[in-house]
């Protein structure tokens, strides 16, 4: 039973729309969520994916407003991020309505090429994660969170979904405006909030909730969104979202916006973003959407225009020196290439460039070279390959976001061992075959070394589990 106290329900009573009803909003409240997933077009077709899945047990319902997200219904009730299928990045859990901010950020682009775009409080991941599908890996996509903590799971999350085009940050998001003025396409502001429509996820969620909380949230809101808007190019376009209810959060944040500049910022209606989205769309265009609506989590989505350029408001920064990574020789990236093609049958992505730091080659998106010395990275791209003594031995995080052809299918029992961290024994003695990538569904799960009798088992230490969830039927 969700806990909304007094102070919440008055506050709320107030902000609700007319045509919607208290009784309503708590009767949902009160509602479990229904379970939905994205699935990983990184990594799998929708079709093939869906092909998996129903054979499982699983049924499909489509989210109207992601072409990838799915509501689901399991047959046989197994803990989803356990499963062979989560732990190999072929989907995502997510809410429904917390896929809405990438789409309104992708859909009808005024300036159709999307190439430099941040993504300001990225943690765990659900939208980055989304946003690179949606860039197709390609271009460049800075992912930024403030917490330390939290940004190992973000980390976490990109490699698991084969996720190539990023560059992590870990800052206050307010330092983007001052380092990185007028530098992005894109950007999504998914926004610190008081949370208030997650109560169907956690009904504790607004149980000490207190209207002067709100305040400090709403100036920090106020001064993300002006570094946001300080960062984004002109013609740009800049989503702000969150998942809580109030105008003071939402609207409010947005026309704070307008008014500190008004010649350069347009509201972009979103009442046709896809079939009913009216329902949610109030007079300024944001989609404002209460848990009733759809039968979702709460969310506010706002797409903003930026028109013409600002003035600076902070002076250019000085260029950090000290980058540690320099780009790989020739001799080297040839060497690599090699290596990968006749080992793993991989061809580097042409928008990508190597770089070396002391023996590890790492993979940058080409489109980073301008960022450099701009301000601090935590990491770029991913780690393609620790130079030995004599050759490479590639790194888990290529295999999962490189296509590899040539590889070992695993059974589902095998593909458990092996996410298990154990070797796996072949029923027939053949030639060694050495680093092999194995896969199951078609899709890469990591590294074995083939000895001809069994395969060793390589998956780095960190992602082993002690428990795989697996379908009665397997
Ligand atoms: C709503 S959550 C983001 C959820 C994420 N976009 C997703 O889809 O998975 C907001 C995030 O902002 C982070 N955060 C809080 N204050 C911040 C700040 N000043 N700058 C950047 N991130 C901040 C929080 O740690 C939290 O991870």
């Amino acid at each position: 039973m969700a806990h909304l106290n007094q102070n919440f329900i008055s506050s709320i009573e107030h902000d609700l729309p007319s045509h919607l009803t208290m009784e309503d909003f708590i009767r949902y409240s009160n509602k479990p969520l229904r379970l939905s997933i994205r699935v990983n077009t990184l990594k799998i077709s929708t079709a093939d994916f869906i092909a998996l899945m129903q054979p499982k047990g699983w049924t499909f319902t489509a989210i109207p407003w992601c072409e990838n997200g799915y509501w689901i219904e399991q047959e046989h009730k197994v803990q989803l991020g356990n499963t062979i299928e989560h732990l190999q990045g072929l989907f995502y859990i997510q809410e429904a309505s917390s896929m809405l901010p990438p789409t309104a950020l992708f859909a009808q682009a005024h300036n159709s090429s999307q190439q430099y775009v941040l993504d300001m409080a990225s943690a765990p991941g659900s939208k980055t994660t989304q946003i690179a599908a949606l860039m197709g890996n390609q271009g460049l996509l800075v992912a930024n969170e403030y917490s330390a903590s939290r940004v190992k799971v973000l980390h976490a999350n990109i490699a698991r979904m084969g996720v190539a085009n990023c560059a992590l940050t870990h800052f206050d998001a307010r330092v983007f405006g001052e380092y990185m003025y007028e530098s992005f396409d894109s950007i999504l502001l998914d926004a610190p909030c008081s949370g208030e429509g997650t109560i169907r996820k956690d009904p504790d969620a607004l149980k000490n909730w207190d209207n002067n909380d709100v305040k400090g949230i709403v100036n920090t809101q106020k001064e993300l969104i002006d570094s946001a808007f300080q960062a984004l190019k002109p013609g740009g376009e800049l989503v702000y979202s969150t998942c809580a209810l109030s105008r003071k959060e939402n609207q409010e944040v947005c026309l704070y916006l307008k008014q500190r500049y008004p010649h350069a910022v347009e509201f972009i209606n979103l009442s046709t973003l896809f079939p009913e989205a009216d329902k949610a769309c109030t007079a300024e265009g944001f989609l404002h959407v209460w848990p009733q609506i759809y039968d979702s989590e709460g969310f506010f989505v706002a797409k903003i225009r930026k028109t013409a350029s600002v003035e600076r408001l902070l002076p250019a920064p000085r260029t950090q020196k000290n980058f540690p990574f320099k780009k790989a020789s020739a001799k080297q990236v040839t060497e690599l290439t090699q290596y990968l093609k006749t080992a793993f049958e991989i061809t580097l992505p042409k928008e990508a460039d190597v770089y070396v730091r002391d023996a590890e080659f790492w993979l940058f998106p080409a489109l980073f070279q301008p960022f450099i010395g701009k301000m601090r990275f935590q990491r770029i791209g991913m780690k393609l390959a620790d130079a030995l003594k004599k050759g490479f031995k590639i790194k888990h995080e290529a295999i999962s976001a490189l296509t590899t052809p040539t590889t070992v299918e695993l059974s589902d029992a095998e593909a458990q061992a092996f996410l298990m961290g154990r070797d796996i024994a072949l029923l027939e003695k053949v030639p060694p075959r050495g680093e092999t990538v194995v896969s199951y569904a078609g899709c890469s799960l990591g590294m074995v070394k083939h000895l001809g009798n069994k395969l060793k088992n390589n998956l780095p230490r960190d992602l082993v589990k002690d428990k795989i969830a697996r379908y009665p039927s397997e």
